[in-house]
């Protein structure tokens, strides 16, 4: 740490903002170089031309919710923060630099990048872990327009997987209902250990309850949870294989010396129970060596993955035969993952196989045994359950979740909103591409029944909107689309998170939990209809009458009138 870092940090000072010191990014490899070549090759010229230091204004938006829906969840703000928080440039990183840029490039542009920092930034942003819609920034940041330039690929890089995919975990959980367990278990096939580690974090985050990642969980504190897979069953070829037998029972006052014969035992009882006869005959004994031993040396959390040779014929009696053994021990078996076959059909034949099995040896919730299923699960397929009728308690997802499969990006862009106290536009012969120019202020405005009504843009001299006075609120693009809004309760969006040199007080950046209770807050406190799945309503965003009028404005001044021959 140089000198001048050690004293902010021991002042509390990140980059001269005041508040607690911002820790650096949780991936190492977002460095100021994390960026595109242009970003650098712009602001040498800007540099040249002795524009960089000129104050602009650029917005961080998307244009369209993900996924088919009509909500999205924002996250990344907090990495966007820690990256500009320790934004400094290393020696090394100028030497590098000096190399890609051109030979003709002057040296006092690279004594001007040795100095540079975010000290003199501003950024304003939603809270993370909020609902937003597509127009509204996300993110308002300002700065001399060199360094403001550089963060543009590092922000919308830290922000659109990150909202991206905990959009698709709130969908996930929009569809399981509250009330099933969502293990996230992606690590495997997610874009490499950075898409691992992110999933991991922003499905918690979207409301899911756990993650097999365990570093995720080192990182993060996400509670870390699994089952055990095929390949531990299949490793064992025969019960014989089990040498140390012994099982000290849950409260310690005796010992079973031969708990495999304890098992025996009871699938001996289950298959000679009249109401269980029937259902199956032999099982797969390497199969129940495996159970018996996960059970020997997990005995309070017993789990069995069911399906690696016979779920309803070998599965579900050997896992009961070592539950029950478990349970005259004391101990109480946590339940089953089923990972293929048809899961509606098999959870259903599974809960009915336990509630016999509570009945006839009379064991207390053995019917509630917890059943997790997995195997390519997704949006539709948890649909189709539900739909079907499942006995399903949680649910291991990972590919459809973390690869966001359904969609492979949000598209947050990056746009200059104002420069030297100037709107700018950027027009588009696609209307939904032109940009809302000038420097804004969003908010929500509520209805009598609780529900957000509309997101407002204004200018940012503008009167805000008042609690109980009716305010025009127009569509940005569209004459005919207009209402008149009375709000019962108007909430301000964007929050100071990086004050620069402004002197405002900076948002702390809360923890993971209380940003996933933000979310699962705000999603509860949405009209239903824009969060059905199919064809929900499209939420408002609308910009008041002056910014209106100014947008068209300058819409008719930047672009040229056509000429017709
Ligand atoms: N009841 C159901 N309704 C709709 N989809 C289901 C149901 N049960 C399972 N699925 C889904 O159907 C797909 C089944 O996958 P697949 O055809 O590969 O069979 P499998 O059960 O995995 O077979 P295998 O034993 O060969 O692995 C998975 O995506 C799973 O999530
Ligand atoms: O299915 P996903 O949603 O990606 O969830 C994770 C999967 O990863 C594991 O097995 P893996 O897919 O590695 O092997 P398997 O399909 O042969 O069980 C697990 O059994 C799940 O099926
Ligand atoms: O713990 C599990 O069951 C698990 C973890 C990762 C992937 N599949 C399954
Ligand atoms: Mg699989």
């Amino acid at each position: 740490m140089g000198e001048e870092a050690a004293a902010a940090a021991a002042n509390g000072l990140n980059g001269g903002s005041p508040g607690r010191a911002v820790g650096g990014p949780t991936n190492p490899m977002v460095t100021p170089l994390l960026t595109d070549l242009y970003q650098f090759t712009m602001a040498y010229a800007y540099w040249k031309a002795g524009k960089h230091q000129e104050r602009a204004v650029f917005d961080l938006f998307f244009r369209k919710n993900p996924f088919g829906g009509e909500y999205t969840i924002f996250a990344g703000l907090e990495e966007c923060i820690r990256f500009i928080a320790n934004f400094k440039i290393t020696e090394e990183e100028i030497s590098f630099l000096m190399q890609c840029l051109p030979p003709s490039c002057e040296d006092g542009f690279f004594d001007y990048l040795r100095e540079l920092d975010c000290s003199d930034v501003e950024v304003y942003a939603i809270p993370e872990g909020s609902v937003v819609f597509p127009k509204v920034p996300l993110l308002r940041v300002e700065g001399p327009i060199a360094v403001v330039q550089l963060l543009e690929t590092p922000f919308v890089n830290l922000i659109n997987y990150a909202s991206l995919v905990t959009t698709n975990a709130a969908r996930h959980r929009f569809v399981a209902g509250k009330s099933k367990s969502l293990l996230e278990f992606g690590l495997r096939r997610a874009q490499g250990p950075d898409g691992g580690i992110g999933a991991s974090k922003y499905c918690y985050m979207g409301g899911f309850d756990a993650t097999s990642n365990v570093a995720a969980g080192k990182l993060f504190g996400i509670p870390l949870r699994g089952t055990h897979s095929h390949a531990f069953v299949s490793s064992y070829m025969n019960i014989d294989e089990i040498a140390e037998k012994s099982l000290c029972s849950s409260n310690g006052s005796t010992t079973c010396e031969d708990f495999v014969s304890l098992v025996q035992s009871w699938l001996g009882k289950i298959q000679r129970s009249k109401p269980l006869h029937g259902i199956f005959g032999e099982t797969n004994q390497s199969e129940l060596a495996a159970f018996t031993s996960y059970a020997l040396a997990f005995p309070t959390n017993f789990l069995a993955l069911v399906d690696t040779y016979d779920v309803m014929r070998s599965g579900i009696p050997n896992f009961c035969a070592v539950a029950l053994a478990l349970h005259s021990l004391g101990y109480k078996a946590v339940g089953i993952r089923l990972d293929s076959g048809d899961l509606a059909y098999l959870s259903c034949q599974a809960r009915q196989f336990f509630g016999s099995v509570e009945k006839e040896f009379g064991v207390p919730d053995f019917g509630k045994t917890t059943i997790t299923a997995s195997n390519d699960l997704n949006e539709e397929t948890l649909d189709a359950l539900n739909k079907q009728g499942h006995e399903v308690d949680a649910y291991g997802i990972g590919t459809y979740l973390v690869t966001c499969y359904a969609q492979a990006a949000l598209g947050c862009v990056f746009k200059l909103v104002e420069i030297n106290n100037q709107p700018r536009i950027k027009l588009s012969e696609d209307v939904s591409k032109v940009s809302i120019p000038c420097k804004k202020r969003s908010y929500r405005l509520y209805g009598k029944e609780g529900y957000p009504l509309l997101d407002i843009m204004i200018g940012e001299n503008e009167p805000p909107p008042k609690v109980g006075e009716r305010i025009l609120c127009r569509h940005p693009f569209n004459e005919s689309k207009r209402a008149n809004v009375v709000p019962q309760h108007v909430e301000e969006l964007l929050k100071c998170y990086w004050p620069g040199l402004s002197g405002k007080q900076r948002e702390e950046l809360p923890p993971l939990e209380e940003l996933r209770e933000r979310c699962m807050k705000q999603l509860d406190q949405m009209r239903p209809d824009h969060m059905r799945r199919l064809n929900p309503t499209p939420y408002k965003v609308s910009v008041s009458a002056k910014l209106y009028d100014f947008i068209h404005f300058l819409w008719l001044n930047e672009a040229p009138v056509g000429e017709l021959e």
